[in-house]
């Protein structure tokens, strides 16, 4: 059974890289039902390896990681996916040649028995009247954001409770970022979605975001509050 009061997603002392190539030197964060935590740093600081070993796509060497209460470290993939995870990767990732709304059913596949597939597109189409106006439109043929909007549309078809978000607003214009940010800031406060967001857009992020952590040369340097985060006159100094 899934332990409600267990954070979303618990992580301490995680070490990870690849090859022989230490990455991860002892990440610990945390992220709470209904909160979203961004966590920021420069290129190569270890961000997306933070999230591959919280899925356990790469494989922590130390350290643990829980989701939802259920301990997934070094575990396959299915069983953080099967704990609530689900994630969303920076690159375009839509069946280009498949409709809206066949990608969406694919994201389906992943959800657990008995959960109403036709409640969770409307729900999807709620959240991005666009994509129900563009239902039979082949996913490749859309515009960068309306793909992203589509990628995350299918992640949330699974319906899961943490989200691992990779840098969603690379490459779009300023006003798709404002519309998609503000979807998950909505998800997150009525749905209680815990989301994990990788942003090198700082400002943006931390707009919506409740908690930050910086991280800097594969660990975490300093945990605020977005407002204190916001409020820092050095912020560029940190990292
Ligand atoms: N598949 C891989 N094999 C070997 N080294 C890798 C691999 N993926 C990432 N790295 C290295 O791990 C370090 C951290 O990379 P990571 O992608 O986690 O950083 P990041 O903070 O997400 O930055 P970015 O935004 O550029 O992806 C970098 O030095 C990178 O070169």
């Amino acid at each position: 059974m899934p332990d409600n009061s267990a954070p979303l997603l618990d992580v301490s002392g995680l070490v990870a890289g690849y090859g022989r190539k230490e990455v991860l030197h002892g990440v610990g964060l945390r992220v709470e039902a209904g909160e979203i935590v961004t966590l920021m740093g420069h290129n190569g600081a270890g961000k997306t390896t933070t999230i591959r070993a919280v899925l356990g796509a790469v494989r922590p060497r130390a350290g643990t990681v829980r989701i939802a209460g259920r301990d997934t470290t070094r575990r396959p993939v299915r069983r953080a996916v099967a704990a609530g995870a689900a994630m969303i990767p920076s690159e375009r990732f839509v069946f280009p040649d498949l409709s809206v709304h066949d990608n969406l059913l694919l994201g389906a596949a992943n959800a657990p028995s008995g959960s109403g597939t036709a409640q969770r597109l409307a729900t999807v189409k709620e959240l991005f009247p666009i994509l129900g106006e563009r239902w039979k439109q082949p996913a490749g043929s859309m515009s960068g954001g309306q793909q992203r909007m589509v990628s995350l549309g299918m992640a949330l078809m699974a319906r899961p409770r943490l989200l691992l978000l990779d840098e969603p607003s690379l490459g779009l214009a300023p006003s798709v970022v404002e519309t998609i940010f503000g979807r998950l800031r909505s998800l997150a406060d009525d749905e209680g979605l815990g989301i994990l967001l990788l942003e090198q857009n700082v400002k943006q992020a931390l707009k919506i975001a409740d908690r930050a952590y910086a991280m800097r040369s594969g660990q975490v340097i300093l945990e605020e509050t977005a407002e204190q985060m916001r409020r820092r006159t050095d912020f560029w100094d940190l990292f």
